[in-house]
């Protein structure tokens, strides 16, 4: 075991409201929106496949050119009051929004660079605009701000020359006060959302990746930043160099979810990002390229991090004139009617501490001990549900979550053990069967155990 000085700052799991809120609230909207909004994946009528917010480089711009795009950025059909409103009939209850991606430009008024919406035809503060609106519908806000910036002339991949460590200190106090910056100007800001942390720049500063964390937290008390953020005294990012998780939660999963049957996994808060896109966080204007995921994909893979204790963030891309596509609109709104019937087992939920089955997902709610949810993605061709509990667990009853909760027929195979009967019920796919199970001291249970 090493000796760490600068690695995890707290106890985790927390335990405290504002983790707990997070957890609790499992389903959030990821949104990428930036000057990569505006020529949308195509430069100079070429078309090019590689994730929109990387077209700075994909297309060789120069950063002089590239930044001229911010006297283009004029959102005029951004209204902050419909994205709020849409992301509430998703379900979402959380946000986390780009205020600064790789390519630097800021979507606040900073007071330490001209890079931002400040000096843009729109020229408001659009970031404030947002916080508010999403705040009005009762979603959490958290701001993505990436370390790594490509306008910034202080930014070095690696600290090899004098000349490099002095720019690369400038660099690491303009962070540090645009941090504040957020903070001190959007206090109901719940948490930070660190990334492009992975160059040896980064790793070379542990300590003072450790010290901003405390730094922020000392600010914003309860706020709640990723492990991304993080890197100790070694180099060793998201786990320090004993395997300790730093940050508040794990955030290595971008655009990839665990294997369903991890239980290791279930250890730990952790949140997965997921594209809609193959790999198109930033607007991208030919959506042919690549495969799109559907809702139920998209619901699973909702359903799949609450069955493992984590949280699913979901991406969207605004246009550069700051409205959705229609596919986005559209699959906003399927999800919201799944999530209008069933996010009883989403909200508030987590692992059921039950080995996966093949017909989906068990969730369990953190506030019952007595019911636990099945979210069935795949329908046995035999018609019945197989489903195998603890060891000495009595189903008391099995039936839809949908009305009319029509119950399932139930024929104990083993101990904890049973065949759940289909009733021909008829609902949505994917369906919830709710499991209600004898409390341990009821007088059937203790009978059971006599005979
Ligand atoms: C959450 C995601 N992280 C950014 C990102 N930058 C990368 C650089 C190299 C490899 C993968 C990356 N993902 C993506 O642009 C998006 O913001």
């Amino acid at each position: 075991k090493k000796e760490v000085k600068y690695g995890q700052l707290t106890e985790l799991p927390r335990q405290d409201e504002a983790m707990k809120k997070w957890r609790s609230n499992r389903f959030g909207q990821f949104i990428h929106w930036g000057l990569y909004a505006i020529p949308g994946g195509i430069w100079e009528g070429k078309t090019y496949k590689y994730a929109a917010e990387f077209l700075k480089s994909s297309a060789g711009i120069s950063t002089a050119t590239w930044d001229s795009l911010q006297y283009q950025f004029n959102p005029v059909k951004f209204d902050a009051k419909e994205w709020a409103k849409m992301a509430k009939d998703m379900g979402v209850k959380y946000v986390t929004i780009t205020t600064k991606h790789h390519e630097g430009f800021c979507l606040w008024p900073s007071k330490y660079t001209d890079f931002d919406i400040e000096n843009t035809p729109y020229r408001k503060d659009l970031l404030g605009e947002f916080i508010k609106a999403y705040n009005e519908e009762g979603i959490d806000v958290s701001l993505y701000y990436s370390v790594l910036d490509w306008h910034h002339p202080d930014w070095r991949y690696k600290l090899n020359t004098e000349e490099d460590k002095a720019a690369f200190e400038r660099l690491k106090a303009f962070t540090e006060n645009q941090l504040l910056e957020l903070l001190e100007r959007y206090p109901t800001v719940k948490g930070l959302w660190f990334d492009g942390t992975w160059d040896q720049c980064w790793k070379d500063n542990g300590k003072f990746s450790y010290d901003l964390e405390k730094k922020l937290k000392e600010k914003n008390p309860g706020l709640i930043v990723n492990s991304r953020m993080r890197a100790d005294e070694y180099g060793s990012r998201h786990f320090d160099s004993n395997g300790v998780l730093m940050g508040d939660y794990e955030s290595g999963y971008e655009r990839r979810l665990p294997n369903p049957w991890d239980v290791a996994v279930t250890k730990n808060d952790w949140e997965c990002c997921m594209t809609i896109p193959e790999n198109q966080w930033g607007y991208h204007k030919d959506w042919t390229l690549t495969h799109i995921k559907t809702s139920n994909e998209l619901i699973e893979m909702l359903v799949q991090c609450t069955s493992q204790n984590g949280n699913f963030l979901l991406n969207f891309g605004p246009r550069g004139e700051g409205n959705f596509r229609e596919k986005e609109v559209k699959l906003a709104k399927e999800i919201g009617d799944w999530m209008d019937d069933n996010s009883s087992v989403i909200y508030n939920c987590g692992y059921a501490g039950l080995k996966k089955q093949s017909w989906g997902y068990f969730t369990k709610s953190s506030d019952s001990d007595d019911a636990i949810n099945m979210v069935v993605f795949n329908k046995p061709i035999n018609g019945k549900y197989r489903v195998k509990l603890n060891k000495g667990s009595i189903i008391k009853r099995a039936y839809l979550l949908s009305k009319p909760k029509k119950s399932f027929n139930l024929e104990e195979i083993a101990n904890g053990e049973y065949f759940l009967d289909d009733v021909k019920g008829k609902c949505k796919d994917p369906f919830v069967i709710i499991i209600e199970l004898e409390d341990k001291d009821s007088k059937k249970f203790k009978q059971k155990a006599l005979t």
